[in-house]
């Protein structure tokens, strides 16, 4: 497909520019602005996914549900890669298995919203979009979006990266395989404007590279088979994921499977299920069946997240850990039942010690949520949850083997 047919394909949850100038310099800087990750990395990573989908190993994918601009943000590197490490540890100690680690990171800047105002006595100003479109504050002028911000989050990815580095956890190439200390990045390839102006050619294949970060997904109100996100994704090399939705059917599924992984190759496509842990043992197993009988190699993930969000009575997003629990025993059960590989967790997650999901050893409760709230967008885990859900994964995961 040429690059303007492309560009024709309905795409959902974009923002509206007002300044159209500013938007086409900024796409022109950034298209001449190195790629933030090489084609060999992402390439890496395609071969420990596969190792994953074919039953071989681990994806534990985590981080903010939104980054932000700002070296607080920066500061917050360290504890979500080192917990997340820390959680990789627990996780082969007892299933054998070696388990790669992906932050939700150096790239995680946008955000798709269930509507596209907020209103707040009476004045209605476009939703925070992430930081990469607007900022948060509910004011005209930063609920305004501004395509500078793309630059803006193009040098953070680049300083988070450089940090990661800083902290022996690089990505690939460099630091060998399995020596246990390769991670990578990921985020959700939601602003098109954004991915399209990062695509490099590799000159060694030939072949197209998001230069955003390793591996992109699909979310949730953005995998339409026939939209510009599934369209965009089936363009690049990386290896991808698509979030999958209870509301998702088996032909769906399939469908995203030719379109975006047509030849059946372990590592490429990774579906990442957040059903809600009232729901996941109903809707999960005729998909998981019929994808597996149709015999492409995808692998299976679970975000246990985003189909358990509540609002509480005073009107803050949470999520129960007791949830978050209960959804990653059933995603296991069902795999196991079907005769699938349970691949990994895809988690909201944060090292520091945030009050945004009630539970866990530390008892956070509905009334401790005002305490350090600091998410710009939903609930995560903090250090201490996080490790629980851990030692919870490694008992569930290491049963069967
Ligand atoms: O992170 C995911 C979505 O952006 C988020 O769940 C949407 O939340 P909203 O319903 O507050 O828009
Ligand atoms: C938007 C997200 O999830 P989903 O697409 O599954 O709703 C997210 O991961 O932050
Ligand atoms: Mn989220």
């Amino acid at each position: 497909m040429t690059t303007t047919a492309v560009r024709t394909l309905p795409a959902a949850q974009q923002p509206i520019w007002p300044d159209r100038d500013a938007l086409e310099e900024t796409v022109s800087r950034l298209r001449a602005l190195p790629a933030l990750v090489a084609p060999a990395e992402c390439d890496r990573l395609r071969g420990l996914l596969a190792a994953a989908a074919l039953g071989e190993g681990l994806l534990l994918q985590g981080g903010h549900c939104a980054e932000t601009f700002g070296e607080r943000s920066l500061q917050q590197v360290d504890g979500v890669v080192t917990t997340l490490r820390q959680m990789s540890e627990v996780l082969t100690r007892a299933t054998g298995l070696p388990v790669a680690g992906v932050g939700r990171m150096a790239g995680q800047y946008a955000k798709p919203r269930s509507k596209p105002v907020e209103t707040q006595d009476g004045l209605e100003l476009p939703a925070y979009r992430g930081d990469i479109v607007n900022g948060l504050a509910f004011t005209p002028e930063d609920r305004t979006p501004d395509p500078r911000r793309m630059e803006t989050a193009y040098r953070m990815s680049e300083a988070t990266l450089q940090r990661i580095t800083a902290l022996g956890a690089t990505s690939v190439s460099g630091l060998g395989a399995g020596d246990g200390s390769e991670f990578h990045v990921s985020h959700e390839a939601l602003l098109l404007d954004y991915e399209r102006a990062l695509v490099r050619i590799d000159p060694v294949t030939g072949r197209r590279y998001a230069g955003s970060g390793h591996l992109l997904w699909i979310g949730e109100r953005t995998r339409q088979l026939d939209g510009a996100h599934v369209d965009f994704a089936a363009s690049i090399a990386n290896p991808v994921a698509v979030k999958v939705g209870p509301t998702a059917t088996a032909d769906e599924l399939l469908a995203l499977t030719d379109l975006l992984d047509p030849d059946g190759e372990p590592g490429r496509l990774t579906f990442i299920t957040r059903m809600g842990a009232d729901r996941i043992e109903d809707v999960l197993p005729p998909l998981v069946q019929k994808v597996t009988a149709s015999g492409h190699p995808v692998l299976w993930v679970c975000d246990p997240m985003h189909g358990n969000t509540r609002v509480t009575d005073s009107g803050v997003k949470s999520r129960r850990v007791a949830d978050i629990a209960a959804e990653t025993r059933s995603f296991v059960a069902v795999h196991r039942d079907v005769g699938s590989h349970p691949g990994g967790l895809h988690l909201e997650m944060t090292g520091g010690h945030v009050t945004e999901c009630t539970g866990g050893t530390d008892r956070v409760s509905t009334e401790d949520l005002h305490r350090a709230y600091e998410s710009a967008c939903d609930p995560r885990l903090n250090r201490s949850q996080s490790i629980d859900l851990a030692f919870l994964a490694a008992e569930r995961w290491g049963e069967g083997r």
